[in-house]
C-alpha cells in the first residue's frame, strides 16, 4: 500500500488514495488504520494529525476527499489538508484549476505561486459558511454565537461560532491568554464527548491580531488536539476577524494567517447570494513517498516500511525561517 506523507502549515497528514489500497477497507478498518498510523508514539514514522482519504468524485469534480482525524472521527472539511490533495490530484491528472468533491460542497482549488524555492502552494475555497447553532452541533440556548459570552466556559472571554463547515469556536486574545492554558481547558472541556454544549465536539482557536491584516491563530482541533495549523479554523478566523475587525480588514483584502507551523494567506468573499466564503492559500509539501504492508498497518506494525524522502521539508523550513525573522 502507498501513501504520501504531506502537511499544509506544519498539519501533517497521510494522503492514502483507495486506488493504491492492496484490497478495500471497511469503514471500521479505514478508520482503526488511522488511528494506529497517526499515533504520536506507536505509528508510522512519527504519525500524523490524520488521513486523508482520496478516492474518485462524482460529476463535475475530478476526485473526493474525507478527512479522519487522528481519532478516528471524520471531519467534513480540511483546509491545510485539501492544499495537499489538490497538489496529489493536480500531479496525478494534470490539473491546475477543479474541483475536489468534499463532505457538503465541491470545492474549487488551483494551483499558486510557489512560496519559496521548492515550497509549491495551492488556493483552496473554503465553504459553505454557517452561523446557525444547528450546522454547528451547538446547544447554548441561542441560534447564533458572534462576539458573546458563553458564561459556562469563561466569565471574561467572548466566542463567535462559524461552521465552514466544520465547526469552530473563535476568541480574540491578547498575547499572554494565548500563549496560556485557558485554550486547552476550554477545548478539552467541549471535546470530552460529554458536555453539553458541543456534543460532537469543536475546533477551538485563540486568535491575537499582530498587526493590520496579520492575524495569529492557536487551535486545539476535535478529533486531534494541538495542532501547528489548522485551515478551516484560519479561514474561520480570517472572516470572523473582518466581521468584528472590518475598520482593519475588508472583503477582498489579503491577510496574513501565522500560526505555529507556519504561514497562510486568506481572503475573505462574499457572494450575490450575500453568503461568505473564503480563500485559504498555502503550502502543499510532500514530505516523503511511503510503502507499507496493509495487513501489518492494519495491526499497528510498521516494521519493513519503505520512506523515501523528496527533500522538500528542508525548503519548507527554510522558508518559514524566513517569515519568523
Ligand atoms: N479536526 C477537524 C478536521 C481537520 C481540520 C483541519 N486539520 C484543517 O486544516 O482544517 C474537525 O474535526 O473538524
Amino acid at each position: 500500500m502507498k501513501m504520501q506523507k504531506v502537511h499544509g502549515s506544519g498539519n501533517d497528514f497521510f494522503i492514502l488514495d483507495q486506488q493504491d489500497l492492496d484490497s478495500n477497507l471497511t469503514e471500521e478498518q479505514l478508520r482503526e488504520l488511522t488511528k494506529k498510523v497517526c499515533d504520536r508514539t506507536n505509528g508510522l514514522h512519527g504519525g500524523a494529525d490524520g488521513i486523508l482519504y482520496v478516492q474518485e468524485g462524482h460529476k463535475d469534480t475530478d476526485g473526493r476527499m474525507r478527512v479522519i482525524n487522528a481519532d478516528g472521527s471524520e471531519a467534513s472539511m480540511c483546509g491545510n489538508g485539501i492544499r495537499t490533495v489538490a497538489r496529489y490530484l493536480s500531479e496525478k491528472k494534470n490539473l491546475n484549476n477543479f474541483k475536489i468533491q468534499t463532505m457538503y460542497a465541491d470545492l474549487q482549488v488551483k494551483k499558486s505561486d510557489d512560496l519559496a524555492n521548492g515550497v509549491q502552494a495551492y488556493d483552496a475555497e473554503i465553504s459553505p459558511v454557517s452561523f446557525n447553532a444547528a450546522d454547528l452541533g451547538m446547544n447554548i440556548g441561542q441560534d447564533k454565537l458572534i462576539d458573546g459570552k458563553i458564561e459556562k466556559l469563561s466569565p471574561t472571554l467572548k466566542f463567535s461560532a462559524v461552521a465552514v463547515p466544520n465547526p469552530h469556536l473563535i476568541a480574540f486574545v491578547n498575547k499572554e491568554v494565548l500563549e496560556g492554558d485557558t485554550l486547552g481547558e476550554i477545548a478539552s472541556y467541549l471535546n470530552d464527548g460529554k458536555n453539553e454544549i458541543f456534543p460532537d465536539g469543536v475546533n477551538v482557536s485563540f486568535v491575537h491580531i499582530l498587526d493590520d491584516k496579520k492575524i495569529f491563530v492557536r487551535t486545539f482541533e476535535r478529533g486531534v488536539g494541538y495542532t501547528n495549523a489548522c485551515g478551516t479554523a484560519m479561514s474561520a478566523s480570517s472572516l470572523m476577524y473582518h466581521m468584528l475587525y472590518s475598520d482593519q480588514v475588508a472583503l477582498e483584502e489579503k491577510i496574513t494567517v501565522i500560526n505555529p507551523g507556519g504561514m497562510v494567506n486568506t481572503i475573505v468573499h462574499k457572494n450575490q447570494d450575500g453568503n461568505y466564503w473564503m480563500s485559504l492559500i498555502g503550502n502543499a509539501t510532500v514530505v516523503a513517498n511511503v510503502e507499507i504492508n496493509q495487513e501489518k498497518a492494519l495491526a499497528g506494525n510498521f516494521a519493513g516500511y519503505s520512506w523515501d524522502e523528496t527533500g522538500e521539508q528542508e525548503k519548507y523550513e527554510k522558508f518559514i525561517n524566513t517569515i519568523k525573522e
